[in-house]
């Protein structure tokens, strides 16, 4: 399956005004168009919108939205998940002109996360004018190309196994790394088990788009990252975090297989934020899978 890079990210809140201030004012995102007071549209790159906050019941993940080149590839991968026995579900128009995309396909993985595959998403060509003049790392030619991706998300996957088969050899991730788990930190995993695993995968260079995680976690979704051009933007973040009174989750640190350095702050709906500068952009055509036996080189003190 042609999948290109993670697109976007959709997501409920019991509290879309905590993620307002949150988003915009200490992440420094931009509101987007087609914001309204029940849904909040934010943009951080050349695309019209890579996340959208809507008002609802619950705190949860609607969607992680993965993009194919176009119409030819979706078809394709509608056909292809059929095959493999999951259900596909074509987007409506009114789902299709929310997402400002031209061709959508609703499906879930194995571990029931939901995915939503598109193509053709409009751009926005206006200037992005982020609050601190800070940039959003999302693509490998130019900041803002796109070809990256808009970070990446760990998902929540009691049924690791399965959820890794269907990333790597349905959707055609590459897997790049893993890392084994002690069972104290990872309370809602299947049961039983010594040791559970991580897994980091991605279509494209950026080192993950996507991290498993082998146990359920009531919003659907671990943390998200967005990755920024410069460190002193991760810094700015972390005092503007820290100002706010938001819980930081996990101190400043290096990844050992990314080499992000980034901080984790608490997020609105009871996940958490990565933010991060220096991510590894591999070689999809050299890399081989590893282990990695500890999260980071240095730093990331995590708290409870
Ligand atoms: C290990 C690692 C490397 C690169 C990343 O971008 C990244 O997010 C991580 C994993 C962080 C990871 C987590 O998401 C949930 C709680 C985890 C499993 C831990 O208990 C240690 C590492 C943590
Ligand atoms: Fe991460």
């Amino acid at each position: 399956m042609d999948i290109r890079s993670l697109g976007y990210l959709r997501i409920e809140t019991t509290d879309l005004a905590a993620w307002r201030t949150y988003v915009l004012d200490i992440l420094a995102m931009v509101e987007a168009q087609g914001s309204t007071d029940e849904q909040l549209n934010v943009r951080i790159d050349d695309r019209v919108h890579r996340f959208q906050f809507v008002a609802g019941t619950q705190d949860r993940l609607v969607a992680a939205g993965f993009e194919v080149p176009g119409a030819r590839e979706l078809a394709l991968a509608a056909s292809e998940l059929e095959a493999a026995g999951h259900a596909v579900k074509e987007g409506d128009a009114a789902t299709l002109a929310d997402r400002r995309v031209q061709g959508l396909i609703h499906v879930s993985d194995p571990a029931g996360n939901p995915l939503e595959i598109y193509w053709g998403q409009a751009q926005d060509h206006s200037p992005l004018g982020t609050p601190y003049g800070n940039r959003f790392v999302t693509g490998t030619t130019s900041p803002t190309t796109g070809d990256l991706g808009l970070g990446h998300v760990v998902l929540p996957a009691v049924e690791i196994d399965e959820a890794l088969d269907f990333y790597e050899n349905l959707l055609g991730f590459q897997l790049r790394d893993s890392m084994q788990l002690p069972p104290v930190a990872v309370p809602t995993g299947k049961p039983g088990q010594d040791a559970y695993r991580m897994y980091f995968l991605s279509p494209n260079r950026r080192h993950h788009s996507l991290g498993l995680y082998p146990g359920a976690l009531p919003p659907g979704i671990v943390h998200f990252m967005v990755e920024l051009e410069q460190l002193d933007d991760v810094g700015y973040g972390l005092d503007r975090m820290k100002k706010a009174g938001i819980p930081i989750a996990s101190s400043l640190g290096r990844h050992s297989n990314d080499h992000m350095v980034s901080f984790y702050a608490q997020a609105p709906g009871g996940f958490q934020v990565e933010y991060g500068w220096d991510g590894l952009v591999v070689d999809p055509a050299t890399w081989t899978a590893r282990e990695i036996t500890s999260d980071s080189l240095w730093g990331h003190e995590w708290n409870g």
